[in-house]
C-alpha cells in the first residue's frame, strides 16, 4: 500500500483541557523520539510546521461545568486553522498534542474539508475513555473529557458548529476502541446517542482482528479516515506517560495490529496524537511507543518494502 503523501506535523503544546499538567510537553517529546525522521525513513515527505501559539494554562481549580473555556477555544482555533491549511495543501495533518480537547479543532476542520470534497469521514477514536461528557455531566470540568460531545453538536456553544454545521460528525461516523473508563452519566449518553463503542471486553472476546475488520468494513476510496490516538488507550504498563491512565488496555501487539489494519485500507488522511505527558513518562518511552505505532499507521511493516 503506497501513501505517497506529505505529512504536516503540527505541535499544540498545551494541557488546558486536562486535570494533570504535562501534556503540553508532548510535541517536543515526539520530536525528541524522532517522529519526523521515522516517517521519512519510510519514504514519506515530512514538514514540521513547528508549534502553534496560545494562552498559558491558568490552572483553575476543578469546578462544576467547564474549566478554562477561553483558553480551550483559543487553542482549538489555532489548531482548526492550521489543520485546515494543511488539508488545503493536500497534506496529511498530524496533530501533536497537547491534550485531547484539541480534537475539537482538528476534527472540525477535517469535517469541513470532507463536506467540501464529498468525502465520507470516518473517525477511529483510540482511547481508554469515550470523552463524551458535557458540561452538565462532567465530573471534572475538564474539556479533554468532552471533545466527542462538542463534535456531535452537544457541547458548549463556543465549541460547537466550527465545521459549518452544528454537528461536525454524526454518531455513526465514529468508532471507539480500547474503552474501559466511562463515567456514570456518560454511559447514558453513549446509549442515547447510539455510539459504537468497542470496549476492552469486546476486544477480549472477539480479538483485535475481528474488531478492526468490523470497524473498517465499509471504508472505501471515498472515505477520509481520521485516527484520534489518545496514548492512554494503551496499557499504562507500556505507556506510563499519560495523565489519566487506566489499567487493562490493549497490548503492544494488539495495538500494532490495529494500526496495520488501518494502514492497509490506504485511506488514512489525518491523525491526532494526544495526551502524551513527559512529566509522568519513563525515559520518553511513551513518545517512543507513539512513534512506533504512527509508523505502522503510515504503512511500515516487518516484511513489506
Ligand atoms: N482525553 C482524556 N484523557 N480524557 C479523560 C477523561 C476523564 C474523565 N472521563 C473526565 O471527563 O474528566
Ligand atoms: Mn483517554
Ligand atoms: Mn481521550
Amino acid at each position: 500500500m503506497t501513501i505517497a503523501r506529505t505529512v504536516s506535523l503540527i505541535g499544540a503544546p498545551t494541557d488546558v483541557g486536562a486535570s494533570v499538567r504535562g501534556a503540553g510537553m508532548g510535541p517536543e517529546a515526539l520530536r525528541v523520539a524522532g517522529l519526523a525522521e521515522a516517517l521519512r525513513s519510510q519514504r514519506l515527505t515530512v514538514v514540521d510546521r513547528g508549534n502553534l501559539a496560545g494562552p498559558p494554562n491558568p490552572w483553575m481549580p476543578p469546578t462544576q461545568g467547564v474549566r478554562h473555556m477561553d483558553e480551550v477555544v483559543a487553542w482549538n482555533r489555532a489548531v482548526f486553522d492550521e489543520v485546515a491549511a494543511a488539508l488545503g495543501r493536500g497534506h496529511v495533518p498530524l496533530l501533536m498534542g497537547g491534550d485531547h480537547c484539541l480534537a475539537i479543532g482538528s476534527i472540525s476542520a477535517i469535517a469541513r474539508h470532507c463536506r467540501e470534497r464529498r468525502k465520507n469521514l470516518r473517525v477511529v477514536w483510540l482511547d481508554a475513555h469515550t470523552d463524551v461528557n458535557t458540561e452538565a455531566i462532567s465530573p471534572s470540568g475538564n474539556l479533554h473529557g468532552m471533545p466527542v460531545s462538542c463534535l456531535l453538536g452537544h457541547g458548549p456553544a463556543q465549541l460547537v458548529g466550527w465545521s459549518g454545521e452544528r454537528a461536525a460528525i454524526a454518531a455513526d461516523n465514529i468508532d471507539f476502541i480500547g474503552i474501559r473508563s466511562v463515567d456514570a452519566d456518560e454511559k447514558q449518553a453513549i446509549r442515547l446517542l447510539g455510539l459504537q463503542v468497542f470496549d476492552m471486553r469486546h476486544i477480549d472476546e472477539h480479538g483485535m482482528r475481528n474488531t478492526m475488520t468490523e470497524v473498517l468494513q465499509d471504508v472505501d476510496e471515498d472515505t477520509h479516515l481520521h485516527v484520534s490516538f489518545d496514548l492512554d488507550c494503551l496499557d499504562p504498563m507500556e505507556a506510563p506517560g499519560v495523565g489519566t491512565g487506566v489499567r487493562g488496555g490493549p497490548t503492544y501487539r494488539e495495538m500494532q495490529l490495529c494500526m496495520e489494519m488501518i494502514a492497509d485500507t490506504g485511506q488514512l488522511a489525518s491523525v491526532d496524537v494526544v495526551e502524551i505527558n513527559p512529566a509522568l513518562d519513563v525515559r520518553n518511552q511513551t513518545a517512543q511507543l507513539a512513534v512506533e505505532f504512527i509508523q505502522s499507521l503510515f504503512g511500515a511493516s516487518t516484511l513489506a518494502r
